[in-house]
């Protein structure tokens, strides 16, 4: 479904993303892992469009998207979690993921269109906002929500797209301990659909280790590791790249 070869990037002269090769099949859960500044979230960069491959490629569904700009990939079923940003802030959480459905459902994002006669659509966004206990904030502001709560509703906007691949970047970062389990649980869900691919980048291992089907680490902007969670974990490369419990390589140090 997805899959980038030797894709590449330089900042000068340091390559933050090293001729990564990888495919990621759809009903799979991918954890992208690797010590900080290894390059993960500039591989999602790259993959999602925000930034120019140097080299290599991305394609999905056998299509080259190299050179897609980043809403094209969107509409072409890429979804990565939005930052508040890239939403609507001064509309409210529920029109934001109203809209979301509503541009998944052919409806483009017109904001004043008619849509009175859509009932359907608004359940659909209350729904989404009730699986990510947002429902009873609906009518705030999306800019007026605090941290946590943005979070949330980025991914039930990306839930409202509903895209065939779903990049999660460290997405229970600064959330509260109660509110993480929702956010779990929904990656749960979605994987349990077995028909959507899934990547998702974090540093918590236990999550990793409970979420994935696969782990991929990266070192250095280099793909270092590729396998099973058990296997992969257990490895050389990881326990001194990244877990540091065996001896670091006077390189390393
Ligand atoms: N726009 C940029 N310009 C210059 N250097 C960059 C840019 N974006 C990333 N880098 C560099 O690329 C390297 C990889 O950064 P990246 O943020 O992808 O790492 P990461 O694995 O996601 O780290 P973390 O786990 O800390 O989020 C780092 O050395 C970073 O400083």
């Amino acid at each position: 479904m997805l899959e980038t070869r030797d894709l590449t990037i330089r900042f000068g002269g340091h390559v933050a993303v090293d001729h990564v090769s990888c495919a990621f099949a759809p009903g799979s859960l991918t954890a992208i892992v690797g010590p900080n500044g290894a390059g993960k979230t500039t591989y999602f960069n790259l993959i999602s469009g925000q930034l120019p491959a140097s080299e290599g490629e991305v394609w999905l569904d056998g299509m080259n998207i190299t050179a897609l700009p980043a809403p094209l990939r969107t509409r072409r079923g890429l979804g990565r979690a939005f930052q508040l940003t890239q939403l609507f802030p001064s509309l409210s959480v529920q029109e934001n993921v109203r809209l979301a459905v509503q541009a998944r459902a052919g409806g483009g994002l017109n904001a004043w269109a008619i849509w009175s006669d859509r009932q359907d659509w608004l359940e659909e966004a209350r729904s989404i906002l009730q699986t990510v206990r947002l429902l009873e904030k609906r009518d705030m502001p999306a800019a007026s929500l605090p941290h946590g709560d943005q979070r949330k509703l980025e991914v039930a906007v990306l839930m409202a797209l509903d895209p065939k691949v779903y990049m999660f970047d460290e997405p229970t970062a600064g959330m509260s301990v109660d509110e993480v389990p929702v956010i779990l649980d929904l990656i749960r869900a979605l994987k349990a659909r077995r028909d959507r691919c899934i990547l998702l980048v974090e540093h918590k291992m236990d999550v990793v280790r409970e979420l994935a089907d696969r782990i991929i680490v990266l070192h250095n902007g280099a793909l270092v590791a590729d396998g099973e969670p058990a296997t992969v974990i257990a490895s050389d490369v990881v326990q001194q790249a990244y877990l540091g419990t065996a001896p670091v390589s006077a390189e390393a140090a």
